[in-house]
């Protein structure tokens, strides 16, 4: 354990970096475990009928729901939908029944309850994709409710007076929504991903975030630390002045780049485009409050997650018109991407039931082969909508595999008048990229998928962050022999996964030739700003210098000495 008296030399210890900036400030270490002398009394003294059980086990499940309820009314967006959804899950009927059934087989209270969340566990594993990563969630509120049984306070981030780096081996949605960004100025955790739910809100709310650092419970509470979370590096005990001094640096940065106001170009005057990634309407008008030039991946299927039939094609292109609308108005182009079902995204009118292994099997595109109807919907849905909206739409399919494919999914695109084009996410698509060139008219890498299919590492599993990180040199090289086939056909590559969002490697990519980033709107300034500091000459040196890197940590680095200094 690395004390505060602890006399070693600022050891720097590494992780994934998801949201850039530097803090300088002492550990807070979340408390994730509920007094076990408190436990231990309670269940000596717990409640052996099964209604005072029951009674007991109400009493404690509102008092947790209501909790995150409060919360949730406190603060917005991304952070009030996950303290929702907790509070809902705390309500569960459910998980209810699941304890009754418990306490009647004769478990006692607190087996009840860890048996009863044990059983929706399995299953929400089982389930895979995004319920799978609800586990946390679940254990969250297991902990929370054995708390409120033995009369404790809930476990979770108590929030000090001043600021403070907080470091956990994971954190629950419910630890980190809502979190006051001048007190908590750092987040750092053993575990997770680029896309878990402490990157989703670290983001959200701009607060440096690296994940995935191994050793980091063993740096104490109260130790001076460093994040640096453009770098994906915490420095145990730095130098008090410099690191003061990189905190200022960075906080001019960050002016800089909230008063970045597009459109995107190198210092020399080379323009890129960026676009939005959205989801419905509501996210397609707030993206056009960020100096974006259109939307780059309409993520169609997340407005269908819960339907339990498929739309209408003239409820789609209802729906559709509207996100239309303010892209219209603006003479900005949307690119749609037709349903991306299965896997991490199961719809419950289109998904292939009991798949052994959902993310290599009949997932987006493949899915029109035995439902042609869904695809021919969805396309007549968009042409009407572009029609009646007067958008440029384009269209391009999820999961492509072969030319074969691209090339008769774009025979029904171009029959319906509209830019036909195919996400870069399989290896076998970036490694034959000009030959699917020349069917369609653009390309898309989602290096998110990509990534996960080149590392053969699945991109929910917080266990192999390392693997599935886009700086991994073999994506890199994938995503070069595509934008090089895009500059041989002359035909637009851009980038919509979760690449396109760091401001450093966004540089590389452009080095690399390709010609919009697609992201997360709240990522746009950081990006523009970083390339509006660089030459074209810059980004292609950093492109030459992360695929001659033999793994993440040095193209990282090596991008940075390029395009920073
Ligand atoms: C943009 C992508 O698509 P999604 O994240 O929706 O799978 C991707 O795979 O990179
Ligand atoms: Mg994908």
């Amino acid at each position: 354990m690395l004390t505060a008296a602890d006399s070693i030399d600022a050891p720097v210890l590494r992780g994934t970096p998801v949201v850039p900036g530097v803090a300088h400030a002492p550990v807070l270490r979340v408390a994730t475990e509920v007094d076990p002398a408190a436990v231990a009394r309670f269940r000596a003294a717990a409640p052996a009928e099964e209604e005072a059980a029951l009674a007991a086990y109400d009493a404690a499940a509102a008092a947790v729901a209501d909790g995150f309820s409060e919360r949730a009314a406190r603060v917005e967006g991304a952070a009030a939908q996950v303290l929702t959804a907790s509070a809902g899950l705390a309500r569960d009927r459910g998980l209810r029944s699941a304890v009754r059934k418990q306490l009647r087989a004769g478990a006692d209270l607190l087996g009840a309850v860890e048996a009863a969340v044990d059983t929706f566990v399995a299953l929400f594993e089982q389930q895979g994709g995004l319920m799978a990563e609800r586990v946390t969630d679940l254990r969250d509120i297991e902990r929370r409710l054995v708390a409120r049984l033995a009369g404790v306070p809930e476990p979770g981030v108590a929030m000090p007076g001043s600021p403070v780096v907080l470091v956990a081996a994971d954190l629950a949605p419910s630890d980190t929504a809502g979190l006051d960004p001048t007190v908590v100025v750092g987040l750092v955790t053993e575990r997770g991903g680029a896309t878990s739910h402490t990157a989703i809100i670290a983001r959200q709310l701009g607060i440096p975030c690296v994940v995935g650092v191994a050793g980091v419970l063993d740096v104490a509470a109260g130790v001076d630390v460093l994040v640096d979370g453009t770098a994906g590096v915490l420095e145990v005990r730095p130098d008090p002045a410099a690191a003061e001094r990189r905190v200022r640096d960075d906080a001019e940065l960050r002016a800089e780049t909230a008063a970045w106001t597009g459109p995107a170009a190198t210092s020399d005057g080379v323009r890129v485009k960026l676009l939005a990634n959205i989801a419905d309407p509501a996210s397609a008008r707030a993206a056009t409050d960020e100096p974006v030039e259109g939307v780059g991946l309409f993520r169609t299927e997340l407005s269908f997650l819960d339907r339990p039939t498929e739309p209408t094609t003239a409820e789609q292109a209802e729906l559709y018109a509207a996100v239309f609308a303010p892209y219209a108005e603006a003479g900005h182009h949307v690119v749609v991407r037709t349903l991306d079902a299965g896997s991490d995204k199961p719809i419950a009118f289109a998904t292939h039931e009991g798949e052994e292994n959902p993310a290599l099997g009949v997932r987006g595109l493949r899915l029109a082969a035995d439902n042609p109807g869904l695809l021919t919907h969805q396309l007549d849905a968009v042409a009407e909508a572009a029609a009646s909206t007067g958008v440029e739409a384009w269209v391009m399919a999820p999961m492509v595999a072969t030319r074969d494919e691209a090339e008769a999914f774009a025979e029904q695109v171009h029959a319906r008048g509209l830019k036909a084009g195919a996400m870069v996410e399989v290896p076998a698509v970036a490694v034959l990229a000009h030959r699917v060139l020349e069917v369609v008219d653009f390309l898309s890498i989602g290096t998110n998928d990509l990534t996960q299919y080149t590392m053969a590492a699945d991109r929910l599993a917080s266990d192999l962050a390392h693997l599935t990180d886009p700086w991994q040199p073999a994506v890199l090289h994938l995503v070069a022999i595509t934008a090089a086939a895009g500059q041989q056909a002359g035909k637009p590559v851009g980038v919509c996964g979760e690449a396109a969002a760091d401001p450093l490697l966004a540089c590389a990519l452009v080095g690399m030739g390709i010609t919009s980033l697609s992201m997360a709107p709240s990522a746009v300034r950081a990006v523009g700003a970083q390339l509006s500091r660089v030459t074209a000459e810059q980004c292609r040196e950093a492109a030459d210098a992360v695929l001659g890197a033999v793994d993440p940590t040095a193209a990282r680095a090596a991008a940075r000495a390029v395009l920073v200094g």
